[in-house]
């Protein structure tokens, strides 16, 4: 993976360490269907760009830089992790492990010429993992519905773990999507049928819809570009209405996401950090 490096004048490493150069977004990503989108405009928003183009809001410390909490949820083996790993790492795990209560991953972006990051919480989709997971939906910018296309039961679920996740955020805070996985194993004509319904789910949900696959990479980086996107300018045009510089503005709420990891999670899980 390319990455931009600069060196400091004293030839030490910056820190936080460069960003790719594949998380680098400029143009203004654009919705996967018209028929369920959250946004139709093509280009940025003119106040969030010229936000953009104040030096001030550019290249903040680590400790102030911007950054959004999506949280992503769904029946157990939808393929909630695949998506999380195929965009955070670029691997596709094919032997299913169910996450116990919940993981994370900080995925650093440069939009715009301006530092972001969003904080990914994945959540366990096993009913008795709900309690410890349904502590982390507060304080969502973003809210993940996914399903999996190979088994519509899924989708009808969407609009369930949809209530649970807003029961904890206030009404209209947060970015809807809804996604459907393993968009690989359809035929074409299912596949179409399927996304027909997703749409209308969808459009019930005022989410936006998008159709990927963990397993071939299709679609993924575009939905977590689109994500980043809405969620970063939305961050961008609050601090402009409240006047404040750039700043995280979630600082308190990853402190003690973390702090209740350590508290609730048991040691036996898919990752070490829970
Ligand atoms: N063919 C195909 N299989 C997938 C895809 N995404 C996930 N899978 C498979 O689906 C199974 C479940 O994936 P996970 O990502 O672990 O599911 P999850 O939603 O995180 O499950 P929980 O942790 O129990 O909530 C695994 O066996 C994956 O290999 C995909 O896009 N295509």
């Amino acid at each position: 993976m390319s990455v931009i490096v600069q060196e400091n004048r004293n030839g030490m490493m910056p820190f936080p360490p460069p960003v790719s150069r594949d998380r680098a977004v400029r143009d203004f990503p654009q919705c996967y269907t018209t028929e369920a989108s959250l946004q139709l405009k093509e280009d940025w928003d003119t106040r969030a760009n010229a936000a953009c183009k104040d030096s001030a809001a550019r290249h903040q410390p680590w400790d102030r830089q911007k950054m959004s909490k999506v949280v992503v949820v769904g029946d157990l083996n939808v393929g909630k992790t695949c998506l999380i790993n195929r965009f955070c790492k670029d691997v596709f795990e094919r032997d299913y492990k169910a996450t116990i209560g919940v993981d994370f991953e900080i995925e650093r972006f440069e939009i715009s010429g301006v530092p972001f990051s969003l904080q990914i919480w994945d959540t366990a989709g096993q009913e008795k993992f709900k309690c410890i997971a349904s502590a982390y939906y507060r304080g969502a910018q973003v809210i993940i519905t996914v399903f999996d296309m190979a088994d519509i039961k899924s989708l009808d679920h969407t609009r369930q773990w949809l209530h649970e996740a807003m029961s904890e955020n206030e009404p209209g805070s947060c970015f809807i999507f809804l996604v459907g996985t393993k968009k690989d194993l359809l035929p074409s004509e299912e596949r179409q049928r399927t996304e027909k319904d997703a749409v209308r789910v969808a459009t019930e949900m005022h989410a936006e819809f998008w159709a990927v696959s963990s397993k071939t990479g299709e679609n993924v980086q575009g939905f977590f570009f689109r994500v980043a996107a809405l969620a970063f300018e939305k961050c961008m045009l609050k601090d402009t209405e409240n006047g404040i510089p750039a700043s995280i503005g979630r600082g308190d709420s990853i402190k003690s996401d973390y702090a209740k990891l350590d508290e609730a999670t048991p040691p036996d899980t898919k990752r070490s950090c829970c």
